[in-house]
Parts: structure tokens; C-alpha cells; sequence
């Protein structure tokens, strides 16, 4: 992402306090645009294991231009004090996913908010600590910034210049917005996806044993940390709660309408218009419209070397592969493997499978939305 010059030049050393996920996903991004990185955590385990992983070197007592706070939201103000009060930085920021506060909370402890500007990557995952982490977790990705209004300029490029190390598109919005927007886009979805995959956990063997995808991407989100969860539910709980309202009205409408005697096909069609609609609003990878993109399902063989064939086949063809999902047949050594491809791609990939010998089910390709940033 291209942008003002300081944006360009990350800074020179950067101090990571809480090596979990986020952290140390920073720590790796930052330290690819050659960024030296310091570590602090309060389980000396955990920034063994993310040093150990490249991340960096455990932080002794040396200053840095920039300190970013990869705390739980409930010790983000206290953190900053402390680590404002030992003049660890010129600047800090933090990367909680909810923002009013947190921000609150430091401003009452009376910590200097001229050198913070809060932060939030819109990248992660449902896993936690050093070992989930990836370099590229925010590569694409919208980071809010949520500079008060005291925040010196030198800060917030400095955090800028982090998050473009990072590879995320830096989006500045005042926090209450933002905790608003995020009820909306994360943390009410964090509790539908909970609601049905508690359903699960009641399944008998049998039924859960037979899940498919559909189930995988709506509940994927719901094997995140239930404390830090909690914690974030907790912090935002009114804009939370009024999306959830909002859900379950839609879901008792629904339930409603199916068990009306002869059926009431209107109101589950209208949701399901709705879905599709609201759906369409997410953006593609990059932050562009969503595109339109085929997916060619293929089988593929639980043996070394043979996705690489299939990529390899692909490349051959000159076809990028925008997008990629496997998911394996319980109890066979078979992969179904779905390859996302431009439209006019699909019938040239699907020939150059199957002349290489691939079973490539139907008869044309399956043509379909798709987010290429959702996969993982
Ligand atoms: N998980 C996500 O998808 C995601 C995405 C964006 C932002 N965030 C935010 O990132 C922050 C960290 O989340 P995570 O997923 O990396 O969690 P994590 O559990 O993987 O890592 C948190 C780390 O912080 C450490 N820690 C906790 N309190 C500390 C303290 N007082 N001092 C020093 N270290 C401390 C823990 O030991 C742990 O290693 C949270 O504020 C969360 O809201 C999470
Ligand atoms: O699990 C993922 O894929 C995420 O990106 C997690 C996700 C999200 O809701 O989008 C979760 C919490 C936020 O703080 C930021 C990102």
C-alpha cells in the first residue's frame, strides 16, 4: 500500500509487549521490513517460544522508537502506564478489538496520551499464542487508528509506518465508531457463530462426525479464547447486544414462519434475500468489490507431492489461484480440493486437470461469490 513517506520507512526498533497471536504476528511482519524487535511478556514461556520462532529478542532494558501493547483489552491502560511510566518508547499503541475502554481506562489513570494512538488490526484467528502466529496475518488487511485528539503527529506516523511494515491498509476512525462498527462486523458474529456451534456440542457422535463445510465456516470462529472473548463481549456490551436483538428477531421470524401451518414462505425468503444483499457488502481481498470467481472442485490423492502437482498444472496453464480450500473424506485417503479461479479461467483448468488425469467432478465449473482473504 503505497503512502506518505514515513509510511514507507518502518521504525528502527520496536518493543512487543504480550508475544501471543497478535504480537508476535507483528513482531514477524515488522521484523521482514527489517525492523529490530523486543519482547515482553508476563509468561516468560511465551517469549521464549516467539524468539525461538524469529520474532525477536527478549527485551533487557533497552528503549525503542515505538511499543506496541498485545495485551488483553482489560490490561491495555495498565500496561501503558507502566511502560510510559519506565520510558520504554517514543511512541505506543495498542491492538484490543474494542477501543472506548481501554482508552477511558488511560485517560482516567492519567497516562500520556500525546504518545498513544490506539490501534486494531482486522486480522486474526481463532487460535491463540506464539505458535498461531504468521508474518502475513494483516497483509491486505483494514488496521483502525484511533488517534485522540491529543496525539502528537511524530506517534502517529510512527505507528502508521508499523502498521504499513505490516502490510495493512491503516483506516482512522474515532473510537466510538469504531466499537460500534465492530459489534456489527466481529464481535456480535463472534456470538451467532458461538450460538451454533453450542448446538453441536449437545450432537450426538453420528451427526456431528457427518459436518461439512458450511458448518466449519459459520462456527470456525466460535474455537477462539472464551476469557478474551468474554473480556471483549464485556467492553462492548450494548452495541453487542443490539445486533444480537436484531439477529434473533430475524431467527425467530424465521422459526415462526417454518412452523406455520402450511407454510409461510415469505419471510424465510426475504431473510435469505437479505443474507445474500448483506453478504455482498463484504469486500474482496485488497479492500476492492467482491469478486466474482468460479471454483473448480477436484479430488486429489492423500499422498506427498500431490497439491503441489495440481498448483504446478495450474501454473503451466498461466491461471492464478486466487483462493484454495481443502477438506478431507472422512475414513478414504482423498482430498476435495476447491480451487478459486477467475471465471474465464475455470474450463481451461478444468481440461488441464483432467488431461493430467485428475477426477474433476461435473460436468463445468461451479460457479460461485467468493472472498479469496476467507480462507484461512
Ligand atoms: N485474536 C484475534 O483474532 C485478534 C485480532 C485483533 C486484535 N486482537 C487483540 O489482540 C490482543 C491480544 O490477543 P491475542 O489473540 O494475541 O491473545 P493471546 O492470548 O494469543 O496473547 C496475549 C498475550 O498477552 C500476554 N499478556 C496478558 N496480559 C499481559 C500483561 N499484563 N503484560 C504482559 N503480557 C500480558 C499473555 O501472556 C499472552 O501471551 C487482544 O487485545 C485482542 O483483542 C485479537
Ligand atoms: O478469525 C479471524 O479470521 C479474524 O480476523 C478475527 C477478528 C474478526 O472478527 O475479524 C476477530 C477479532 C478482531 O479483533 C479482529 C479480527
Amino acid at each position: 500500500m503505497t503512502g506518505p513517506r514515513e509510511e514507507r520507512a518502518a521504525p528502527k526498533r520496536v518493543t512487543v509487549i504480550g508475544t501471543g497471536l497478535i504480537g508476535t504476528s507483528i513482531a514477524l511482519a515488522v521484523r521482514k521490513a527489517g525492523t529490530e524487535v523486543l519482547l515482553i511478556d508476563r509468561d516468560p514461556a511465551t517469549v521464549r517460544l516467539a524468539a525461538e520462532l524469529g520474532a525477536g529478542t527478549p527485551w533487557t532494558d533497552e528503549l525503542a522508537d515505538l511499543v506496541v501493547l498485545a495485551v488483553p483489552p482489560p490490561a491495555v491502560a495498565v500496561t501503558l502506564l507502566d511502560a510510559q511510566s519506565r520510558g520504554l518508547a517514543a511512541a505506543y499503541t495498542d491492538v484490543a478489538g474494542v477501543k472506548g475502554p481501554p482508552l477511558a481506562q488511560a485517560a482516567r489513570l492519567g497516562c500520556d496520551l500525546r504518545s498513544f494512538v490506539a490501534g486494531h488490526p482486522m486480522g486474526g484467528g481463532e487460535r491463540s499464542g506464539p505458535l498461531a502466529a504468521r508474518p502475513d496475518l494483516f497483509v491486505g488487511r483494514p488496521w483502525v487508528l484511533c488517534p485522540g485528539a491529543e496525539a502528537d503527529d511524530t506517534a502517529v506516523a510512527s505507528v502508521r509506518a508499523m502498521v504499513a511494515a505490516c502490510g495493512a491498509t491503516p483506516v482512522t476512525m474515532d473510537a466510538a465508531d469504531h466499537d460500534d462498527a465492530m459489534a456489527l462486523v466481529s464481535h456480535a458474529p463472534h456470538v451467532v457463530a458461538s450460538a451454533m456451534a453450542a448446538r453441536l456440542a449437545e450432537a450426538p457422535p453420528s451427526t456431528a462426525n457427518i459436518a461439512g463445510q458450511g458448518v466449519r465456516d459459520v462456527t470456525r470462529i466460535a474455537a477462539g479464547d472464551p476469557s478474551l472473548w468474554q473480556e471483549i463481549l464485556t467492553a462492548n456490551a450494548g452495541p453487542v447486544a443490539d445486533v444480537i436483538e436484531a439477529v434473533a428477531h430475524d431467527l425467530a421470524g424465521t422459526a415462526t414462519a417454518l412452523r406455520a401451518p402450511g407454510g409461510s414462505p415469505g419471510p424465510v425468503a426475504d431473510l435469505l434475500a437479505r443474507g445474500v444483499t448483506g453478504h455482498g457488502r463484504i469486500p474482496a481481498k485488497h479492500g476492492g468489490p467482491a469478486a466474482r470467481l468460479t471454483t473448480v472442485t477436484v479430488l486429489v490423492a492423500d499422498r506427498p507431492g500431490e497439491l503441489a502437482m495440481v498448483f504446478q498444472a495450474a501454473g503451466v496453464a498461466g491461471i492464478n489461484i486466487e483462493d484454495v480450500s481443502i477438506e478431507h473424506l472422512r475414513g478414504r485417503p482423498i482430498g476435495v480440493l476447491r480451487l478459486a479461479v477467475a471465471p474465464e479461467a475455470g474450463p481451461r483448468l478444468i481440461a488441464e486437470l483432467r488431461a493430467r488425469g485428475w477426477s474433476v467432478p461435473g460436468p463445468d465449473t461451479e460457479p460461485e461469490e467468493t472472498d479469496a482473504a476467507d480462507t484461512r
